[in-house]
């Protein structure tokens, strides 16, 4: 029987995941805000995202979320982090019971710093065991080329995880399962800020060796910070940690590699985003992520370096001196 899917979302990545599903063999149902982007969609290409894809029939879109979420075997969320509370209160009642509920999404909740899958559970009433986090190197204008990449796909519930994987299991798109719920969202979120990072390194005008000790020390934070938070240590190694670390800090596709790479070259805040206008989950999640690194005695100075600049509009220019004249300490540690 062939599974139905709900994408909740029909932005960049909602509409490249749907493609996936589709060329997995699913019908896929998405949810867009705008008439004109679901009219767009049931034409075949979702213009104002993804001009470069040619949606397969399977996929549809309607403005009416009950109608795209009933009767779904999955569901997928893909609208940005800090719209989903108030998303999924307004979908609340219509999440069929018993289906798995997929977040692709890479942030973490200002005011209360929880994950993506603890407001799901706590604002949709989703049991843990059918939360799915699907995390990775998945920049949406590449799978829209149907270029090989992989994925993880993580389930408290192994068999959940599974079943979610072979939804979206492809010639070109390799999901690998796993049970580390924590750590694939604690890698998704902060590979954002790490490559805001990175690209404010590009922007003043650094090399790779710069780019490459801001990857490998995000890394060493991001994995500080997500084993205080209970992650398995081997996730950070993975295509969740270090796969969507290189992928996010390194390519001019990515919207948190942009955005630094113009506060590098001395744009404001206001400018970098009036300039780029699209969702970049790590302008926000960089002080959730580092009021929660505080909240558990974690040192997270990349981070914090991020949000003095984000947050507190400090010039890019200054981060580089104030991480490279603290206190010398050992590697591993
Ligand atoms: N784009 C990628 O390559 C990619 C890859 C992996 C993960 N992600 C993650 O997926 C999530 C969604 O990213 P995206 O790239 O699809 O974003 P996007 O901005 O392209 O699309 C967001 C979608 O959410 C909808 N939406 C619903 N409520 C909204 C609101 N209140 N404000 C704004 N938009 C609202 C928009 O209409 C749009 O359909 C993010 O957490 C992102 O980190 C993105
Ligand atoms: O464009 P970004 O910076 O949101 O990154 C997109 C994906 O998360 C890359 O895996």
């Amino acid at each position: 029987m062939t599974t139905r899917v709900a994408v909740m979302g029909s932005g960049n990545w909602g509409t490249a995941f749907s493609m996936i599903l589709a060329d997995a063999g699913c019908t896929v149902t998405m949810w867009a805000r705008r008439p004109e982007v679901a009219d767009a969609v049931n034409a075949g290409c979702n213009e104002a995202y993804l001009p470069e894809l040619r949606l397969p029939p399977a996929v549809r879109a309607t403005v009416d979320a009950a109608e795209a979420l009933q009767g779904a075997d999955i569901v997928v969320l893909a609208v940005p982090s800090q719209t989903l509370r108030d998303n999924l209160v307004r979908w609340g009642g219509s999440i069929p019971g018993g289906a798995p509920v997929v977040s692709l999404l890479k942030g973490v909740e200002l005011g209360t710093t929880m994950r993506m899958s603890q407001v799901i559970a706590q604002a949709a009433g989703v049991e843990a065991e059918r939360i799915v986090v699907v995390s990775g190197p998945n920049l949406a204008h590449e799978i829209a080329l149907r270029q090989p990449a992989g994925g993880v796909v993580a389930c408290r519930d192994m068999a959940t995880a599974e079943l979610v994987a072979a939804a979206c299991a492809t010639p070109w798109f390799r999901p690998y399962t796993d049970t580390d719920v924590i750590g694939a969202e604690v890698c998704g979120a902060t590979k954002n800020v790490v490559a805001l990072a990175s690209g404010m390194a590009e922007g003043l005008g650094f090399g790779d060796n710069t780019k490459a000790t801001i990857i490998t020390r995000g890394l060493a934070e991001t994995t500080r910070l997500g084993l205080a938070l209970g992650a398995d240590p081997q996730t950070f190694m993975g295509l969740a940690g270090v796969g969507d670390l290189i992928a996010t800090c390194m390519s001019p596709l990515s919207r948190n590699h942009s955005f630094g790479v113009r506060l590098g070259r001395g744009l404001t805040v206001a400018e970098a985003t009036a300039e780029l206008r699209t969702t970049t989950e790590g302008v926000k999640s960089c002080e959730s992520i580092f009021t929660l690194a505080q909240q558990h005695d974690v040192d997270m100075p990349i981070c914090e370096q991020v949000v003095a600049v984000i947050r507190d509009g400090h010039p890019a220019r200054e981060v580089g001196p104030r991480l490279m004249s603290r206190d010398l300490k050992a590697e591993k540690r």
